[in-house]
């Protein structure tokens, strides 16, 4: 079988290593320099104080959640987790006690062999949960073929998982590592088998093993699969499977979103995503209904999962008309959608997680003008975020038709608009009379423009406009890493020493070589590592809350035994291993990782869309979304990570990880042009600019006001000490 090549994007050729001759001092080494740079972090003259959001909430939210009580209040058993799975997870995760409710659906939907499409926010326990309802069908039974004592027993069923990067893949492999007692099996390959690139294994050799031992769920990365597919199909046991699943299904499936342009839904239906071949090829074999090629007596149709935190319509409907793999019976699918609109994600998320963003001048560095304290933008602001549902709207609602039947949603939004405009008395009879679908109030011409993202940023410009985002920021001579400033990453670095206890994340643009910029941190002083949990004994620590994490090899530096070190190299260590440590990795792999003791998250410049933003902010407040969604009766006994492994085993206080985490987008100030004041969209004194103003949009988008940086005490202080140190040099 020859699935369509795809490109390398995991193993790419590595880059030369450029040495790095930073024009700054360590950072670390002069906590005044630190302070110093910390007082420049001044407030924009347009943020005042952030405004608490009339944000209207979610109707819908409410009316589809059912009573969570009686969920929350199950136990594993009583929803057909195997009584040796529930004692393990009783052992290992101590406190894991009730069933989140998307796993209070999800587990009996599994084990009854049911379709499930789940859609719920990050950090509900959907992949644990699919993986506890996995793990509880595991049957061993006499092994196939001639030589049935070679193998004397081997799981009757596989499920395949498909995940989108190999962290995410370790990371189950070590949850269930936890869960299968090594007395039963000490080598985990039966039960979980993993499939990655860049192991250093060959494929062949892979291949060769899961003949031997076919285990009952195997996890692959969707590029992995496709070339153990190429190399030996039946390596995959076609035949043997039950259950395909496929986590953070919306990024995997790439379908083109419902703004999509003409040319990238060209490039989707030409260049077909690997899982998306490999599916196809799969279910070619294995289809849902019988064909010409599979007869009605052969027929065996798998289960499909599909999970993520952000499965929207485009996805889902492409699953059930394009791929044609979910079931057609009654009661066959198990659609469970519980936090459904960017807004009820950012609702949920508030208070759990804080939104900074700092704006890197040259000379100074300061908050993001706050998206909410434009009152010119709120007209748009509404209808903006009615355009938003249309795409995330609930998993059974059809869209508005064209015609324009009324939109009970749009109805409510439009109603607690915070628009000036909407609040008109006219504008009010309006909407009671006949509500407006978002299509219609988008196109209403007292509401002022929509100025969607899509016009923002991927209009054809007319002769007189140019972009509005430079394709290119203009890059000066000490740029080390282009279009990043060296200011942007002394910001992280000061942040970093300033609020950071133990553990943050940086997530940086896929363009930008993470060797590079661990380097350039290590230049100034921050311990920072690549974030791979396949590089040894160290990404256990990672999800375990621990973080001596062991990053790629050339980036960790030798260090002598204890006994060859000196006291004060000893004191030196210690000190460093106390001080926060900064893991950083690009875009693309953040989903679904879980990082107990993470507190920070960074982004180097704008987060490319609304959805990686929330997938990243959504590594933060993972514990707190658990608490939130979780009956008060069962709230105490809630936690996270592995007993004895976890975050008190880690050394810090669980109390502290409950507060808010922060995610801090740091990006790089463009002077907005004189010729910018004549633009329609995006023009104008009052309008932001350049990153900033895609920033303030996503937070428009999400209904979120950014945080301040810091305290007017903090402010003082730092720039006290500023002065001191300026008078110094
Ligand atoms: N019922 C539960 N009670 C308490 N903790 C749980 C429960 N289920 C899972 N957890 C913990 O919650 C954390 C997050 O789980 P998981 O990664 O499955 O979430 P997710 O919904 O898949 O997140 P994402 O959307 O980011 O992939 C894990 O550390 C897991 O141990």
């Amino acid at each position: 079988m020859r699935l369509p090549r795809v490109p390398n994007s995991i193993a790419g050729p590595s880059r030369p290593r450029i040495p790095l001759s930073l024009p700054i001092n360590a950072i670390h080494s002069s906590a005044r320099y630190v302070s110093a740079r910390a007082a420049r972090i001044t407030h924009s003259p347009y943020v005042g104080e952030a405004l608490p959001v009339p944000f209207p909430q979610d109707p819908r939210a409410e009316s589809r959640t059912p009573a969570r009580t009686e969920v929350y209040l199950q136990d594993f058993e009583a929803l057909g987790i195997k009584p040796g799975i529930a004692r393990a997870l009783r052992e290992s995760f101590s406190q894991v006690v009730h069933p989140t409710f998307c796993q209070a659906q999800l587990i009996p939907a599994v084990l009854e062999g049911k379709d499930v499409l789940l859609r719920d926010i990050t950090g509900s326990g959907k992949s644990f949960g699919l993986l506890l309802a996995l793990l509880s069908r595991l049957r061993k039974g006499p092994a196939p073929g001639k030589h049935p004592g070679r193998t004397p027993e081997i799981p009757l069923e596989t499920a395949l998982l498909l995940v989108p990067h190999s962290n995410l893949a370790l990371q189950l492999q070590y949850w269930a590592r936890q869960l299968i007692p090594v007395s039963l099996f000490p080598d985990l390959a039966p039960v979980l088998s993993v499939v990655l690139r860049g192991t250093g294994t060959p494929m062949t050799e892979l291949a060769e093993r899961l003949r031997r031992t076919p285990p009952h769920i195997l996890v692959g990365t969707a590029t992995a699969l496709v070339e153990l597919a190429e190399t030996d199909w039946a390596a995959l046991g076609i035949p043997r499977l039950r259950t395909i699943a496929v986590d953070e299904a919306d990024d995997l499936l790439g379908v083109p979103g419902v703004f999509a342009s003409r040319k990238e839904q060209r490039n989707f239906a030409k260049h077909p995503p690997p899982a998306l071949s490999l599916l196809r090829a799969i279910l070619s074999e294995r289809p849902k209904r019988p064909t010409s090629s599979v007869s009605r007596k052969s027929h065996d149709p798998l289960q499909a999962i599909f999970m993520s935190a952000t499965l929207n319509r485009p996805v889902r409907e492409f699953i059930k008309l394009e791929l044609d793999c979910l079931s057609r019976e009654k009661g066959g699918i198990v659609k469970v959608d519980v936090v459904n609109t960017r807004r009820e994600f950012a609702t949920r998320m508030r208070g759990k997680v804080e939104h900074y963003c700092l704006v890197v001048g040259e000379e100074s560095v300061r908050d993001v003008r706050s998206a909410s304290t434009d009152t010119r933008l709120n007209g748009a602001r509404q209808e903006d975020m009615d355009e938003e549902d249309l795409e995330e709207g609930d998993m059974d609602q059809p869209y508005p038709s064209a015609n324009g039947t009324p939109n009970p949603d749009a109805a409510h939004a439009g109603s607690t608009s915070p628009s000036p405009s909407a609040d008109s008395p006219q504008q009010k009879t309006a909407q009671k009379e006949e509500p407006e679908t978002p299509r219609q109030a988008r196109a209403h011409p007292d509401r002022g423009h929509i100025i969607h993202e899509l016009e923002l940023f991927s209009t054809p410009l007319d002769a007189s406009e140019r972009p509005l985002l430079p394709l290119s920021l203009p890059s000066t001579q000490d740029e080390i890493i282009p279009n990043y400033p060296s200011q942007m990453f002394e910001t992280i670095a000061a942040a970093l020493a300033l609020d950071v206890r133990r553990l943050a994340v940086l997530f940086v643009p896929p363009q930008v070589s993470v060797r590079r910029v661990v380097d350039l941190f290590g230049g100034l002083g921050v311990r920072a590592r690549g974030l791979d949990l396949g590089s040894g004994e160290g990404g256990r620590g990672a999800l375990a809350g621990s973080t001596q994490l062991v990053s790629s090899p050339s980036t960790v530096p030798q260090r002598p035994s204890q006994e060859q070190q000196g006291p004060e190299a000893q004191a030196q260590e210690t000190q460093e291993t106390q001080s926060p440590e900064l893991l950083i990795t690009s875009f693309p792999h953040s989903r679904g990782l879980d990082l107990p003791a993470l507190s920070h998250v960074f982004l180097l410049g704008a987060a490319p869309s609304l959805t990686s933003y929330l997938h990243m902010a959504g590594r933060l407040g993972r514990r707190s979304a658990l608490l939130a969604g979780v009956d008060a009766a069962a709230a105490g006994a809630v936690g996270m990570g592995p007993a004895g492994e976890g975050p008190a085993a880690a050394g810090w206080n669980e109390e502290e990880e409950v507060g808010p985490g922060k995610i801090i987008t740091v990006v790089k100030e463009v002077m907005r042009p004189a010729w910018a004041d004549d633009l329609r969209y995006g023009g104008g004194p009052d309008q932001l600019w350049g990153e900033e103003r895609k920033v303030a949009r996503l937070y428009r988008m999400m209904g979120v006001v950014p945080g301040r940086w810091a305290g007017e005490g903090e402010e003082d202080e730092g720039e006290g000490e500023a002065e001191e140190l300026e008078e110094e040099e």
